[in-house]
């Protein structure tokens, strides 16, 4: 993967993979980007018509899904306003232990692609006990516990008002049900101990989650405005009083799918 190479400026990487994302689709300009996590996946055919997929092998820098499910293609979609959306399904999880670099590499094509509205969605753990699994609920701000940064050198970046208020308004405008909270990432690949998820309690954490905050940190850095929306998928472990399976996640999200993809297409229709 070129990112790997020593030395190499992951933003050179950045535009040429725009560019071929451009030659591919014929889309000179992207105007939002959305990446798709678990249970979001039907949103992109839902918000408007499909111009192009690509295959994430075939553009610089995009590595083959980990993640069995996600199929790792970007598309390219004309939103019923005339606008385009980049609408990535092949995000890289920091978990992969490929470096920061290929988790951001994405927020970065799309900056490179004209984006200025970047929506990052997810699959996630619930600490409020009010949510049940298939909850969507807005990000309003998040922990970064992973230790790490998309950052390098002195490139002191502001993150107040990172999860833009303006599009949670808008957002709220398409579905006022909508809840929101504090999103920690953790490294993983495990999920918490119940420790773990009291320890995210007390320091302010609503959501539980391995993605996401590197990416809106790396949004931020490209000037773009974020959107984070969760799935909650399952109830954070020790909140709930069975053990986490991975099959309940993903159950969750496909009984949410419809739903919160109906969602996703009004809120990009604004
Ligand atoms: N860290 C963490 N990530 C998750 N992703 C999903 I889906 N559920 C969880 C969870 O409970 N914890």
């Amino acid at each position: 993967n070129p990112l790997d190479a020593p030395g190499v400026d992951p933003f050179t990487v950045a535009a040429q993979a725009a560019e071929r994302i451009a030659e591919i689709s014929g889309v000179a300009r992207h105007d939002i980007a959305l990446t798709l996590g678990s249970g979001w996946g039907r949103a992109a055919e839902l918000m408007g018509e499909t111009v192009a997929t690509i295959p994430a092998t075939e553009i610089p820098g995009f590595s083959k899904p980990a993640l069995v499910g996600h199929v790792g293609t970007l598309r390219s979609v004309r939103l019923p306003s005339g606008k385009h959306a980049l609408v990535i399904g092949a995000r890289t999880h920091y978990y992969e232990g490929h470096g920061v670099r290929r988790v951001v590499h994405s927020v970065r094509t799309a900056a490179a692609a004209g984006a200025t509205t970047m929506i990052l969605t997810n699959g996630a753990g619930g600490i409020k006990e009010t949510w049940t699994p298939g909850t969507p609920v807005l990000i309003s701000d998040h922990i970064n516990l992973t230790a790490d940064s998309p950052l390098e050198g002195a490139t002191f970046i502001d993150l107040t008002d990172l999860y833009s208020s303006r599009l949670r308004g808008i957002a709220r405008e398409v579905a006022p049900e909508l809840d929101e909270g504090v999103y920690c990432q953790f490294r993983g690949p495990h999920y918490e101990t119940p420790a773990e998820v009291q320890m995210a309690k007390a320091i302010g954490g609503h959501i539980v989650g391995m993605s996401t905050a590197l990416e809106a940190i790396a949004a931020r850095q490209a000037g773009m405005e974020v959107l984070g929306l969760s799935l909650i998928t399952n109830l954070a472990a020790g909140i709930q009083k069975t053990p986490l399976s991975h099959e309940e996640v993903i159950e969750a999200g496909r009984a949410a799918e419809p739903v919160i993809s109906d969602l996703l297409a009004r809120v990009v229709e604004r």
